[in-house]
């Protein structure tokens, strides 16, 4: 009966019926043979017509389709028939001494593996290398086909043995190498083995993860902990439980890197590849900063060699006392950062004798780690084309337009949007986590210290350096060398180094070390010589921790007058802000104002719209004016602030019976938090700016220097409490014992007399007689 159906198939065959018709009752006939080769004479044109149609039908099948239609499939790059199907036809075709098929060694073959694993095991060194890479590859073509196939790679004895021996090997491989290679040598090929094509050892790695190995031989493994399967293991499980967790897309692809080995010096690489590990190499900075620029070569090598001796990046190091190799290969695979070894034990196995998880997922978890070039400070290298030529494009424009600190105004900018960047990531996050409730203020910490990083990172590199950098800025690093700052520290790292990436200006990428001496980079006094930048990193924290107004705010001092004052205001609506209490209009917010002296005033969009020149109001009339204070009742007097601009009325019945009228102004106050105040007066949006700090504060220059000039250059007026201007040169402090006040040129009159009386009756009432 299977051979009347069959020649049946292979009359329609002849005929030219449908080619996948015939092939699929092909395949079912040969199914029902069970692979007998016992044909007919009619199945000697059957077969042999069948040959050339599989010939043709096989161009038309679509490729990566693992079973395409019929008997035909795709097996290692190649259209194959069936297994059942094809045997018959085989086995026919031996026997009728036609030519035979060309197909491959069957992919569930055991003995094909088996044979592989021979090979694989007798080849190693020297040109064994390059065919036990062929092996392995072979063995993971095998196992990747079908789940069956990876069933039966497990099953053959030797093969996961031998998948794990290529590892172990290669880590023993790795420590003589070590010491016998220079160390330029040793990094190469540190570094350069993850980029180059793959290894035995990752490909065996590929195979023993794609594998999804049973519980038993886990435990078999986990059983023989000699020689470093444990850690062998211990990797594959990570990436097993790391890819699970990626998106189908990020698997198997290498991060794309820049080269990092042509462009720049050892020490740049061997501490690139070390953060990359997670392991900062701290030791080694420290011996370069100690031997100088010239010798820093060396002493970077010295200690890397050591370091490599010492407990080698190829050595298997314990379980959980530091970075593996390969989970640091399996991590930079998957883009993440770096993981304790000792997490995926714990992830693979219950026992209580192992450590708890140590994962290292931040917080602000980097996305990207590739473009791992130079550390801070040294040799920053230039911005990216894109962003250095509109720097330099707004830079031209202003000195076009006779803005002496054009280049510095450029950069200043640069400098606060970035750091706003980072401060909208943090409050975004600070406000989803509802951690403004809570007396930890971490978050705030990591943000304030963030900003202050990248703006000194930015100007350093994009201010025209006249002598030394001096910042005079609200954070130093003090607190964060402390005991228990650690991962405050690392936050900041990731945060900084996460925000870098994301710009892509520059390719420089912070150490903890780079981060701690960036911070201190704003601990100049400042003075009435030279030039000092000022810098408020986030002025207005308080606002900031409730989701309101901040600015990061940043001036200019010129031996001791402030000649140039950004601010962005991340939360300030584009439009005015006069009578909504600093909220949103709706409209887009994100607000950059700046100001050079002598230049006038400009405001943009964070996002980088034409900036537009602005100026105070022009209302003289005090009843029509309205007056900003601070949010926070305790930064300013408002009693005073009261009395100074309202009309105060009494009544006795319908009689009015005191009536004392300062300004006379009728608007409730506008109350919103840091220098966003003085940008809102700047550009109109009210008359009158009123602080009047309680007795014995110290105002900070970093609190008013960049707002002044920016409410100064749009026409306004910015004085003490006496009519007195703002001492920048004193230092960090302005010495005052009163209060601030803005306005515009023609309030300014009666609003210094309304202040005065004010103050004078306050002083009266106070005192005892
Ligand atoms: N008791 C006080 N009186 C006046 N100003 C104070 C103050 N305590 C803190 N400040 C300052 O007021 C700034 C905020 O100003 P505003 O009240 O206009 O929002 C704060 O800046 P930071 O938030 O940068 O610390 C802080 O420097
Ligand atoms: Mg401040």
């Amino acid at each position: 009966m299977t051979m009347r159906r069959t020649s049946v198939v292979g009359c329609r065959n002849a005929e030219g019926a449908d080619a996948d018709a015939s092939d699929a009752a092909a395949g079912k006939e040969c199914g029902e043979v069970g692979g007998e080769a016992h044909l007919t004479e009619n199945m000697v044109c059957t077969l042999g017509a069948a040959r050339s149609r599989h010939r043709t039908v096989a161009k038309d099948i679509p490729r990566g389709s693992a079973r395409s239609p019929g008997s035909w499939r795709w097996q290692s790059g190649r259209r194959r028939p069936t297994t059942r199907c094809g045997g018959v036809i085989q086995a026919w075709c031996a026997a009728h001494s036609f030519e035979r098929f060309p197909t491959p060694h069957p992919p569930d073959d055991s003995c094909r593996v088996a044979a592989l694993v021979d090979e694989g095991t007798t080849m190693l060194g020297g040109d064994g290398r390059q065919r036990q890479l062929a092996a392995l590859r072979e063995i993971k073509a095998i196992a990747t086909e079908s789940d069956r196939n990876k069933r039966c790679v497990e099953a053959t004895p030797g093969a996961v043995k031998f998948l794990v021996s290529v590892v172990v090997q290669s880590h023993a491989a790795a420590s003589t190498y070590t010491s016998a290679r220079s160390d330029d040598d040793l990094l190469d090929s540190v570094i350069n083995s993850r980029m180059s094509t793959s290894s035995p050892e990752e490909e065996a790695l590929g195979v023993l993860y794609s594998l999804k190995l049973s519980e038993p031989t886990l435990r078999r493994i986990l059983g023989k902990d000699n020689g470093g399967f444990l850690d062998t293991l211990a990797s594959v499980l990570l990436l097993k439980a790391m890819t699970s967790a990626m998106p189908p897309e990020r698997l198997g692809c290498r991060p794309r890197r820049r080269s990092i080995r042509s462009r720049t010096p050892l020490r740049y690489r061997w501490r690139a590849f070390l953060e990359e590990a997670g392991e900062p190499d701290d030791e080694a900075s420290a011996a370069a900063a100690a031997a100088g620029e010239e010798q820093e070569d060396d002493a970077v090598a010295s200690i890397s060699r050591q370091r490599l001796a010492r407990r080698s990046l190829y050595t298997p190091t314990p379980a959980g006392s530091g970075t593996h190799p390969y989970t640091c290969m399996a991590a930079a695979r998957v883009g993440l950062v770096s993981v304790s070894v000792s997490h995926a034990l714990h992830a693979s196995s219950s026992s209580p004798s192992l450590r708890p998880p140590r994962l290292r997922l931040p917080p602000y978890l980097p996305r990207h780690h590739h473009h791992l070039l130079p550390t801070f400070p040294p040799n920053y290298p230039r911005p990216s084309s894109a962003a250095a030529a509109r720097l330099r494009a707004s830079a031209t424009m202003s000195q076009a337009a006779g803005n002496p600190y054009a280049a510095e105004l450029a950069a200043a900018k640069k400098a606060v949007t970035l750091a706003a960047r980072l401060c909208q990531a943090v409050q975004k996050d600070i406000l989803q986590s509802g951690v403004q409730s809570k007396a930890d203020q971490s978050p705030v910490t990591v943000a304030d210290y963030g900003s202050q990083i990248l703006v000194s990172l930015v100007l350093k590199m994009e201010a025209p350096a006249s002598s030394s950098f001096s910042m005079v800025a609200e954070e130093d690093s003090e607190e964060l060398r402390k005991e228990g700052a650690e991962e405050i520290l690392e936050n900041i790292t990731e945060l900084v180094n996460e925000t870098i990436v994301d710009d892509g200006t520059y390719s420089i990428y912070f150490s903890k070390e780079g981060i701690l001496s960036a911070i201190d980079d704003g601990k100049s006094e400042g003075g009435p010589s030279g030039r000092h930048w000022v810098l408020d990193p986030i002025d207005g924290t308080k606002g900031f921790l409730r989701g309101d107004q901040y600015a990061i705010a940043l001036a200019l001092l010129d031996e001791g007058k402030v000649v140039l004052g950004v601010l962005a205001c991340p939360n300030l609506s584009l439009g005015s802000i006069g009578n909504l209490n600093g909220g949103s209009s709706g409209d887009q917010v994100g607000a950059l104002f700046s100001a050079t002296i002598g230049c006038g005033a400009e405001v943009e969009s964070l996002q980088g719209s034409p900036a537009q020149k602005i100026s105070v109001c022009s209302i003289d009339n005090p009843v029509e004016a309205s007056f900003f204070e601070s949010y926070e009742g305790a930064h300013s007097l408002r009693d005073l602030t009261g009395s100074i601009a309202e009309v105060h009325e009494s009544y006795l019945g319908n009689l009015v019976f005191e009536c004392w009228q300062k300004l006379g102004v009728q608007a409730p106050p506008v109350r919103i938090d840091s220098q966003a105040k003085y940008g809102a007066l700047a550009r109109g949006d009210g008359a009158i700016y009123l602080r009047f700090p309680h007795k014995g504060y110290r105002e900070k220059i970093w609190d008013h220097a960049a707002g002044s000039i920016v409410v100064t250059e749009a026409g306004g007026l910015v004085t003490d409490a006496s009519g007195n201007d703002l001492d920048f040169s004193k230092g960090r402090f302005l010495d005052l014992d009163t209060g601030i006040i803005a306005t515009n040129k023609q309030l300014m009159p009666s609003l210094l007399k309304a202040v005065q009386d004010a103050i004078k009756e306050q002083n009266q009432a106070a005192s005892p007689l």
